[in-house]
């Protein structure tokens, strides 16, 4: 039985064909992996299929009806769902009332929905709290009420957006098993990623999509990770090793004892202390949410920290603005590239200029140089291989792969001293990912000191030399990149770790808590 089929689908925009005759079959009770590099026009085709645009050519049938959608209510009225990468709970409401809001007229606001929310909760498997607030939720759970969310309007077919970029190997783990919840109840999934191997292990079907078109599927038991890569982008699958240790003696970036709390006192940063040398990736694991984000915003000037030093080589550095961090060296990625890295409506070049105004190619003394701006534009557009069919084009013209690679670009341009880098390639194809490692190591080799954000395990394991836990706003226990796999990081980022990881000196609880762990024989023998 087919769910859903999309047939000789083609969307043009200025200058760019997003979509080319494109065929895509989708199987009821399956998950179905579509897999592309960046740009190929994945989130187009998905677009069209949730009604957020239309599609110059092409039709799409749903459970054998041929359909015309004008908005997502009309995708949603025939059981077509999106859990997007960029969730869109509201903070301050329970789970319940983000779940109804909207959709009052299903179920009501009372004990009919929370009786709906709970069954539907158990059938997938879900374990979804209604009373609870989304604020205190982590991100997979935050995930996990989304799928809820879209399942409760009477989704049959989801559409699921990168969702495992977020999640550390065990989180990935459980939501495939809600996926084999939903799968053998009869529901469809339609599911994009770039991490191949992910994408091998729980699809049934895959469709490869090349430069607009489908160029293929592959059966996901007789292909391997390699082989996909090859398909998708004609190139090799990439896979991040530490060259020969560039590490030096000489500090750049020195944080000692940062301490920053939440408004009611609850600490979000709790006595912050590393250095990071020239030639030094340091890499700070955790499950989001643990303090990450305001670690970067107070190295960055975004926030200022309530106590504690930051030091840039010799110079004390708290107090200082952000301009003047960036323009001493301070390169920064952050990790909402729409709320912090791009101006989506502004043009290519003048994203080029955005944190960096006062430097060069951009300004030529005091004045803005828009030529200067214009022409490194074209230059890290080559270098980084960000494929757009002109610098004037807006930034949300972009697909996500290639809006991240040009802020990688404009951030390495400038030859920061310290990088801070909150998931350099989130969002970014195989091949790219590969490109962008491949810069990093190389400014690395020439000095640059590194902090290394990621969600992505074998990226953090891959690239840092030195790696270090985050949890509850604390760096609890140092892992060696050499020897660590990211299972047992994933391990430890949860808040209980296995033998490899070595512990700094922390309040006892916190080691304890750490250290705990079913198998551990010390457990056995307490
Ligand atoms: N609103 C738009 N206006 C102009 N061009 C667009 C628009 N949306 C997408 N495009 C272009 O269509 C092409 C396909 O983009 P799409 O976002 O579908 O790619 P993708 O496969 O999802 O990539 P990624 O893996 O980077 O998310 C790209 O060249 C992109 O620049």
């Amino acid at each position: 039985m087919t769910a859903v089929e999309l047939a000789g689908i083609t969307k043009r925009f200025p200058g760019v064909v997003a979509n080319h005759d494109i065929h895509l079959t989708v199987r009821k009770g399956t998950v179905h992996a579509l897999v592309g590099e960046n740009g190929a026009g994945k989130s187009t085709l998905m677009k069209i299929l949730y009604g957020m645009q239309k599609p110059d050519e092409g039709t799409i049938t749903v459970h054998g009806e041929q359909v015309s959608f004008s908005s997502p209510a009309d995708a949603i009225a025939r059981g077509i769902g999106m859990v997007h990468q960029h969730f869109m709970l509201a903070d301050n409401l329970t789970v319940l009332e983000n779940v109804v809001l909207g959709s009052e007229k299903l179920h009501g606001i009372g004990g009919k929905a929370r009786r709906r929310i709970k069954e539907l909760s158990e059938r997938y498997g879900l374990e979804v709290r209604p009373d609870v607030l989304v604020e205190e939720l982590g991100v997979a759970a935050r995930q996990r009420v989304e799928i809820l969310k879209v399942l409760y309007r009477g989704a049959t077919t989801l559409i699921l957006d990168e969702p495992t970029a977020v999640l550390v190997p065990q989180e990935v783990d459980a939501l495939f098993d809600n996926l084999r919840e939903l799968k053998a109840e009869g529901l469809s999934v339609i599911f994009i990623s770039h991490k191949l191997g992910e994408v091998l292990s729980v699809a049934d079907d895959i469709t490869v999509i090349r430069r607009g078109t489908t160029v293929g599927t592959a059966v996901p038991s007789e292909t391997t990770p390699r082989q996909l890569a090859e398909l998708m982008v004609g190139s090799e699958l990439p896979t991040p090793e530490t060259a020969e240790s560039t590490v030096t003696d000489r500090p750049v970036i020195t944080v000692d004892k940062l301490r920053m709390a939440a408004p009611g006192g609850k600490p979000l940063l709790d006595d912050i202390t590393f250095t990071i040398h020239e030639g030094e990736v340091l890499g700070i694991a955790g499950v989001e949410g643990n303090g990450q984000t305001e670690l970067v915003d107070a190295l960055i000037g975004l926030r200022h920290a309530d106590s504690g030093v930051i030091r840039l080589a010799d110079e004390e550095i708290t107090a200082w603005p952000t301009r003047k961090r960036r323009e001493q060296g301070i390169g920064y990625i952050p990790e909402d590239r729409h709320r912090h890295g791009l101006l989506l409506e502004a043009p290519l070049w003048e994203n080029r200029i955005l944190g960096h105004v006062t430097e060069k190619p951009n300004a030529k003394g005091v004045w803005l140089d828009p030529k200067a701006a214009q022409e490194d534009t074209r230059r890290i557009v080559t270098e980084y291989d960000v494929r757009t069919p002109g610098i004037d084009v807006t930034a949300a013209s972009l697909s996500g792969g290639n809006q991240q690679k040009l802020i990688v670009g404009r951030e390495m341009s400038h030859k920061p001293r310290f990088l801070i880098a909150a998931h350099p390639t989130r969002g970014v194809d195989v091949g790219a990912q590969a490109a962008i490692w491949d810069h990093i190591r190389e400014a690395r080799r020439e000095g640059l000191a590194v902090l290394l954000i990621s969600a992505d395990l074998d990226e953090l394991i891959g690239l840092s030399d030195t790696l270090r836990v985050i949890y509850d706003g604390k760096l609890v226990a140092d892992a060696d990149p050499a020897t660590i796999t990211p299972e047992e990081l994933g391990t430890a980022m949860t808040g209980s770790a296995e033998g490899h990881l070595e512990h700094e000196e922390t309040p006892a609880e916190t080691q304890a808590d750490l250290s705990k762990s079913a198998e551990s024989p010390e457990d056995e023998a307490r």
